[in-house]
C-alpha cells in the first residue's frame, strides 16, 4: 500500500462513509468489532450473490492531478465496468473535520461480474491514487465487512483483517461543504492564481488566461460612480434590465466573465470544479480591474459578478435539498476580502414557470428534460438560496415577473435610494 494511502488509515475507524443512491445520502462507518448494531441499508438491499467495492481517490500533494484523475476515473469506470454493475457516489470523511473529505465510487456487481471488477480495480490500485476496499458478508451471514486491498509488487490481496460496517448517523455539515473552501470557491486573487499557474503545464489555455490578469489587486481609490451588479439565473432577464439600465443612466455595462476571457470559457467549463471555479474567480478580478477605470467616468452596471460564482459553486458542489447547504452565516458565504465591493447588488427572482416560458421563447428550453427536473429544481432552489446567504454586500431580491419596463423602475427607485442617482 502506498505512503499516502497509509495516512489515511490511522483513523479509519473515526471516518464515515457516505453513499449516494438516487440522490439520497447513506451513512456508514467501520468498527474492529461489532457489538449486534444494525447492517447499513446499502448493504441490507444488496441480494446475497452480490458483492461491492469501493474506490476513494485519495488527495496527492498535486491537487490538480487529483481533480483532474477524479473526473477521468468516472468515465473509466462507466467504460470499462460490465454494464450490470451499478455506480454511485461515494465519500469519505471525518464528521465535521473541514478538508477531510475523499471522493469516489461504489460499485455493486454480482458473481458474474466480480471477476471483470476485481480485475479492473486490480489494475487501478497498481497505477492510480485509489484506495480500494471490498464488501461482502461475514461469515456469521448477519454481518458486512469491508476488506481493503492492499498492493504489494506483484500482486493485490486483501489486507488479512476485515471491519465490520455499521449504519451511523447523518453528520451534522453535509460532507460535500468540508471542502468547499478553496477548492470549490475561492476568498482571494492569490488562491484561485495558485490554481490557475500550476495548470500551465496541463492546460495550455491557462497561460493565455494569466496573461490577461491585472498585475495585482491593486488598492485602487473607490470609483466616484455607483456600481451595481444584476443577479440572477438564467432567463431572469439580466441581459434585458442590464441593457436597459445603460441607456437610462448613461452607465458603462460590463459582463463577467469579461469578454476577454470568452474564447477559454467553454475550455474551463470542461474541467474539473476546482480548476473550472478558479477560472470564474479571476474573472472577476479583471471585471473589478475594468469598474475601478469605467466607475471614474459613468455608473457601472455589471451582469454577474462574485454572487453567481460562489452561489454556482456550491450550489453544484452540496447535492440534495437546500438544507443541506452550509448554514446561513457560514464563512462560506463571505465576500473575498480583496475583490472590489459593489454599491448594490440586485437578485433578479423568478417563478419557475414563468423561467421556464422565456427560456422557451428564446429558443433555449431543451435542458428541461422531464427525468432531469427534479434533479434541477433543487439544483435551482440551492442556487438561490446561497445568493441569498452570501454578505458583504449582501443582495436585495427583486420579482422579475412583471414588465420589463416595470422590473426596470423598480430597481432604478432602489438605485436612486441606495446610490443617490
Ligand atoms: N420582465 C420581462 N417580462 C417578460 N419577458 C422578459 C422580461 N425580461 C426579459 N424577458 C425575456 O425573457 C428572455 C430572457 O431574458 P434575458 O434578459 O436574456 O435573461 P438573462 O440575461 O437573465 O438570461 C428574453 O427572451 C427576454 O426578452
Ligand atoms: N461572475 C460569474 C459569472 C458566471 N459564472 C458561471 O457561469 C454560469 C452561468 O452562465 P450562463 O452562461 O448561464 O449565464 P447567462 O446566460 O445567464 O448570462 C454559472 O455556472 C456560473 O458558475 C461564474 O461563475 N461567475
Amino acid at each position: 500500500m502506498s505512503k499516502q494511502a497509509m495516512s489515511l488509515l490511522p483513523r479509519w475507524c473515526s471516518r464515515i462513509f457516505s453513499v449516494e443512491l438516487n440522490g439520497a445520502p447513506f451513512y456508514f462507518a467501520v468498527k474492529e468489532k461489532h457489538l449486534g448494531e444494525d447492517v447499513p441499508r446499502v448493504f441490507r438491499e444488496v441480494q446475497n450473490r452480490d458483492k461491492c467495492y469501493s474506490v476513494l481517490v485519495y488527495c496527492s500533494r498535486d491537487r490538480i492531478k487529483t481533480a483532474k484523475f477524479y473526473g477521468e476515473l468516472k468515465d473509466k469506470l462507466l467504460r470499462d465496468l460490465p454494464p450490470e454493475c451499478r455506480l454511485s457516489p461515494m465519500s469519505s470523511f471525518l464528521p465535521n473535520v473541514r478538508d477531510s473529505l475523499v471522493k469516489g465510487y461504489f460499485l455493486k456487481g454480482n458473481s458474474d461480474t466480480s471477476s471483470p471488477i476485481e480485475r479492473l480495480l486490480s489494475d487501478l490500485i497498481q497505477h492510480d491514487p485509489v484506495l480500494v476496499c471490498s464488501y461482502s458478508p461475514a461469515e456469521d451471514g448477519q454481518q458486512w465487512t469491508q476488506h481493503m486491498w492492499s498492493e504489494t509488487a506483484s500482486q493485490v490481496m486483501d489486507v488479512a483483517k476485515g471491519y465490520y460496517v455499521v449504519s451511523s448517523e447523518a453528520p451534522e455539515y453535509h460532507p460535500s461543504t468540508l471542502n468547499i473552501i478553496n477548492s470549490d470557491v475561492f476568498y482571494s486573487f492569490d488562491e484561485a492564481y495558485d490554481v490557475m499557474k500550476k495548470c500551465g503545464d496541463i492546460i495550455p489555455e491557462a497561460k493565455a488566461v494569466l496573461e490577461l490578469l491585472p498585475s495585482r489587486v491593486e488598492a485602487r481609490n473607490k470609483p466616484d460612480f455607483p456600481v451595481i451588479v444584476i443577479e440572477g439565473l438564467d432567463a431572469t432577464g439580466k441581459t434585458t434590465l442590464t441593457e436597459s439600465l445603460k441607456d437610462t443612466l448613461g452607465a458603462t455595462l460590463l459582463p463577467s466573465p469579461p469578454e476577454c476571457l470568452s474564447p477559454w470559457r467553454a475550455r474551463f467549463d470542461q474541467e474539473p470544479p476546482l480548476i473550472r471555479r478558479a477560472f470564474y474567480a479571476l474573472g472577476n478580478y479583471i471585471t473589478a480591474d475594468q469598474i475601478g477605470r469605467e466607475g471614474m467616468k459613468t455608473p457601472v452596471i455589471v451582469d454577474r459578478f462574485w454572487h453567481s460564482t460562489a452561489a454556482y459553486a456550491i450550489a453544484t458542489a452540496v447535492s440534495g435539498p437546500v438544507c443541506n447547504l452550509p448554514g446561513e452565516g457560514s464563512e462560506v458565504y463571505c465576500w473575498p476580502s480583496d475583490l472590489f465591493q459593489p454599491s448594490l447588488v440586485v437578485l433578479l427572482t423568478l417563478d419557475p414557470e414563468e423561467r421556464k416560458r422565456r427560456l422557451r421563447n428564446r429558443g433555449q428550453g431543451k435542458t428541461d428534460e422531464e427525468e432531469e427536473l427534479d434533479h434541477n429544481q433543487l439544483f435551482r432552489l440551492r442556487v438561490e438560496e446561497a445568493y441569498r446567504r452570501i454578505s458583504g454586500p449582501a443582495c436585495v431580491t427583486v420579482d422579475a415577473s412583471p414588465s420589463a419596463d416595470r422590473v426596470l423602475q423598480q430597481v432604478l427607485l432602489l438605485i436612486r435610494g441606495k446610490c443617490h442617482l
